[in-house]
């Protein structure tokens, strides 16, 4: 391989800019790692981005925002941005979401904690005691978390020191690692309605109902939305990019868009470098891809056969299915006052999981107006779809499928708000090929979800990989989906490699501080 200049090599180069990748950069960053970043696409965020039409600035993705607490140790993305000196201000929603389930079950899940408990009892009032001790065992999960520094399981000196700190915590955390959801649901609630809500609480952001969601991260979503609480950045989701991007600069990182990586080099069987599509070649001591696993080992590495440990991993986890995305740009005249940001629509239980079952829906403009024109919203209604369903068709095809699939969702859309059809000024629509394009994730899939029952997070694979010097970060990492989630694999993945480079000791202190 030829020599490389200096302004060619690193210390650690990540692939991709999604919220894990650019945790993970900027941690290092901050520790005096020389770090670059590749990205694809043309601004930072990944699943986390937002794209710009009419005036609209509508979230490509996620919208539903845990970790900009004020306190405790959970609060990842208020510390992440806190490291590189950025702030984002944020409005908190005071209802993090209102369902709307089969049988007429409405339901609010209020920011206060007592008001969610006493909405959910006077729907189920023989189960009131079962559900304050289940929601109770939730809680026990969070307060361990937040009350121990979230760093790389790894790394034996950390689970060391975090054992000897706070033991309790730790042997709270290690007992329940291997539990999920339902088996813990079903030990303080019997009603099969209460247990299908259950299943949907999980459903909405593990991709899985409870019998396969870790209760870990159960733990974190249930109880931070009380806690440090669901709060949207304003400017929109991609400001949390934008500045993490900022911050890694201003801390001496780098980071380069269009950027797309072809392939991980390796010598020795050790990741040593990057070729792009461009044919330029970057090498590091350390590389980190964001790229989903499949990605990572099917595609940049692809010279390989799978690592056993991949095959594995493949054969415990599956692809969850893409999404539709429905984004609108409505009049402000079609919502009554009311209105809650996050809506889930589902009409029959039996479809909970399917294609088309569950409808998710934001609207980010009732928190942050300034993201549409005056007396506007924005709509993003969302359903899971296979990508398989959309590929091999002609241009207007797809053009004619995508339309008919807006209409389906419009139409669910109306029976909670009848006038929204009428109110529609912009309509675009995101299929799994859109999201495989953009975000250059296999099959444009939500991430991993369990093949079949698993030991609760015990399978989840952590930062290092098979292959030497090759690290991953963000969703395919323990502890899987969700910003905060991603954003504490950036948090892990850093600290692996700071202690791999020796970077720890001498910044050991300095990263003490920030969390
Ligand atoms: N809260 C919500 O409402 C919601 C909704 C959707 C998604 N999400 C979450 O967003 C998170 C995704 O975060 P993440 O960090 O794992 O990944 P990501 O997919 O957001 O980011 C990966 C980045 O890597 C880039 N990339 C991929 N391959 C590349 C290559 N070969 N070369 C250069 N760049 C490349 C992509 O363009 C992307 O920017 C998930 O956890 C998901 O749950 C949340
Ligand atoms: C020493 C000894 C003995 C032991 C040790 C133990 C330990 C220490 C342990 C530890 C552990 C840990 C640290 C763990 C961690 C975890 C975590 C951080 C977790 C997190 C999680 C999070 C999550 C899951 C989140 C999620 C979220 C999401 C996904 C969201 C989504 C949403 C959606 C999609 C929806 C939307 C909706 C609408 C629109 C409506």
């Amino acid at each position: 391989m030829r020599e490389l200049s200096d302004a060619n090599s690193f210390d650690v180069i990540v692939i991709g800019s999604g919220i894990g990748g650019l945790v993970a950069a900027t941690q290092l960053a901050v520790q005096g790692a020389k770090v670059l970043v590749l990205e694809r696409y043309l601004i930072p965020g990944g699943s986390a981005g937002y794209f710009e039409r009419n005036g609209y600035r509508f979230d490509v993705g996620a919208s539903m925002i845990f970790g900009f607490g004020q306190q405790g140790t959970t609060n990842l993305l208020t510390r992440a941005l806190a490291a590189v000196g950025m702030h984002l201000p944020t409005v908190p929603d005071p209802v993090q979401i209102h369902y709307h389930l089969p049988q007429g079950l409405e339901l609010k899940v209020h920011r206060d904690y007592e008001q969610f408990l006493a909405e959910l009892g006077d729907r189920f009032p023989a189960e009131r005691p079962g559900i304050r001790q289940f929601y109770d065992e939730c809680w026990r999960v969070f307060r361990c978390l937040n009350a121990i520094e979230l760093l790389s399981l790894e790394e034996p000196g950390y689970v060391a020191r975090v054992f000897f700190q706070n033991p309790l915590a730790c042997l709270g955390l290690a007992k329940r690692l291997p539990l999920n959801v339902g088996r813990v649901a079903r030990r303080y609630l019997r009603d099969p309605e209460l247990l299908k809500f259950i299943d949907m609480e999980c459903y909405c952001w593990s991709g899985v109902a409870a019998d396969r969601t870790p209760l870990i991260n159960a733990g974190m979503v249930f109880s931070d939305r009380h806690y440090g609480g669901v709060n949207y950045p304003q400017g929109g989701v991609g400001q949390i990019a934008q500045k993490l991007a900022a911050g890694l600069q201003n801390v001496g990182g780098q980071i380069r868009y269009r950027a797309r990586v072809t392939q991980i080099l390796t010598e020795a069987g050790t990741a040593i470098g990057v070729k792009l599509a461009s044919g330029e070649i970057y090498k590091a001591r350390r590389i980190v891809s964001n790229a989903t696993r499949w990605d990572t080992f099917e595609k940049l590495l692809p010279q390989r056969p799978l690592p056993a440990a991949e095959q594995q991993w493949q054969q415990r986890y599956q692809k969850a299915p893409s999404f539709v995305s429905l984004h609108l740009g409505i009049k402000a005249s079609a919502l009554p006052a009311a209105t809650q940001c996050h809506h889930i629509l589902l009409e029959d239980w039996p479809k909970m999981t399917a294609v088309e079952g569950t409808v998710f829906v934001s609207i980010p403009t009732l928190l942050d107006p300034a993201l549409a024109p005056a007396d506007r919203h924005i709509i993003h209604a969302f359903t899971p779809s296979g990508i398989k369903t959309w590929q091999g068709l002609a241009p207007h095809q797809y053009q004619a499928k995508k339309a008919a699939i807006a209409a389906r969702l419009i139409q669910r859309l109306e029976r909670i708000w009848p006038h929204m059809g009428t109110a529609i000024e912009y309509r675009e629509v995101g299929t799994p090929r859109t999201h495989q394009r953009f975000l250059g994730r296999t099959a444009g899939t939500y991430g991993p979800i369990p093949a079949k029952q698993l030991r609760g997070l015990l399978g989840m694979p952590f930062n290092r990989t098979s292959v030497p010097g090759l690290y991953c970060v963000g969703d395919s990492t323990f502890p899987g989906q969700g910003l905060n989630a991603v954003a504490f694999s950036g948090f892990a993945c850093a600290h692996r490699i700071a202690v791999d480079l020796r970077l720890q000791r001498q910044n050991h202190q300095h990263l003490g501080d920030r969390h």
